[in-house]
C-alpha cells in the first residue's frame, strides 16, 4: 500500500512535464511543459489532433514512461525518485487504464476477465469474484457475466474493459479513445458511464479523445496541440459538474503564442 507523502492532490497532478523522443540527430518534444491537475471525482477530457501528444500524456500519467523533467503525482504520491518496483506498485494500486481496444482474452468469460487480474494481485478468489460481479453490474452487464468476448457487442466489450480497469479501486482512471470503435449513441453511453463511475467512485478520470461530439458529460476539456496542453474555457463549475460546457472546444483554432 502506498501512502501519500506530500500535499499533492489525491487524484492526478502533472507539473511542468517535458517528454522527448530521439528523432534522428534531433529530439522531438512530445510533451512541452504540460501541467494538469485532475481531482478525485473529476472527469477531464484531452482532445487534440493526431500526433499532438495525447498518447504520450497517458503513458507518462500511467507511469509507463518517465518524463525528461517535471513531476507526476498519483494519489498524492510523487513518482519521481521511486524505484522501478515502487513505481509498478503505485501503478498497480492506484491507476486503472482503459485501452482503445478492449484487449480481452478470447477464451475467458466477462467475469474471468476481471478476476484474473485480481488473482494476480493476491486477492482471494471469493473476494475477487464478488467485486467482479459488483463491477459488471455497475457497468450494466448484470446477467452477462458468463459471456465470452465474441458473444458480446463492441459496447459491451468496452464496458468489460472499463470494469476491469476498476478492479483494484484505482484513484486515477486513464482512458484512451474509448468511443473510436462505437457509433455515436453507444459512444455517448460509454462516456456517460465513465462520468457516472468517476463521480460515484471518486476517481480522477482522464479521457483522451478525437471525438468532439462526446464531450457533454465531462467536467473539464483540455486541448493538446504540438505537445502543449491548455484548458479550454467554458462554463464549467468544477468537480461534479454535469450537463455540457457550451459546445465542443475549438481545438484546431487554439494557438500558443
Ligand atoms: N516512441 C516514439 N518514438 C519517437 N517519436 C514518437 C514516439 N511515440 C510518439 N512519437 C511522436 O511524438 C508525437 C506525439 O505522439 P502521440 O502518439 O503522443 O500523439 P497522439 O496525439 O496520441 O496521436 P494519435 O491521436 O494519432 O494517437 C508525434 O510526433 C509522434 O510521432
Amino acid at each position: 500500500m502506498n501512502h501519500p507523502t506530500s500535499t499533492a492532490p489525491a487524484g492526478l497532478a502533472l507539473t511542468g512535464v517535458v517528454l522527448t523522443y530521439p528523432d534522428g540527430d534531433r529530439t522531438l518534444t512530445a510533451l512541452d511543459h504540460v501541467t494538469m491537475e485532475v481531482a478525485a471525482g473529476e472527469f477531464a477530457a484531452v482532445a487534440g489532433p493526431s500526433g499532438s501528444g495525447k498518447s504520450s500524456l497517458l503513458a507518462v500519467a500511467a507511469l509507463l514512461i518517465a518524463p525528461a523533467s517535471g513531476t507526476v503525482a498519483v494519489a498524492g504520491r510523487d513518482a519521481a525518485g521511486l524505484s522501478p518496483a515502487e513505481r509498478t506498485r503505485l501503478r498497480r494500486d492506484h491507476i486503472g487504464v482503459v485501452f482503445q481496444q478492449p484487449n480481452l482474452l478470447p477464451a475467458l468469460t466477462a467475469l474471468d476477465q476481471l478476476t484474473v487480474m485480481a488473482n494476480m494481485a493476491g486477492r482471494s478468489a471469493r473476494a475477487a469474484a464478488d467485486r467482479a460481479r459488483e463491477l459488471l453490474a455497475a457497468v450494466g452487464l448484470a446477467g452477462l457475466e458468463h459471456k465470452r468476448p465474441h458473444q458480446l457487442s463492441g459496447g459491451e466489450r468496452q464496458r468489460v474493459n472499463i470494469a476491469r480497469a476498476l478492479m483494484n479501486d484505482p484513484r486515477v482512471l486513464l482512458v484512451d479513445e474509448p468511443t473510436s470503435a462505437l457509433d455515436h449513441e453507444r459512444g455517448a453511453s460509454v462516456v456517460g458511464l465513465l462520468a457516472r463511475l468517476t463521480r460515484e467512485r471518486g476517481v480522477a478520470t482522464v479521457m483522451v479523445t478525437h471525438d468532439l461530439a462526446q464531450l457533454d458529460a465531462v467536467d473539464r476539456v483540455w486541448s493538446m496541440l504540438d505537445g502543449r496542453l491548455s484548458e479550454t474555457p467554458g462554463p464549467v463549475t468544477g468537480p461534479g459538474h454535469r450537463g455540457g460546457h457550451g459546445g465542443p472546444p475549438c481545438v484546431a483554432a487554439h494557438t500558443h503564442t
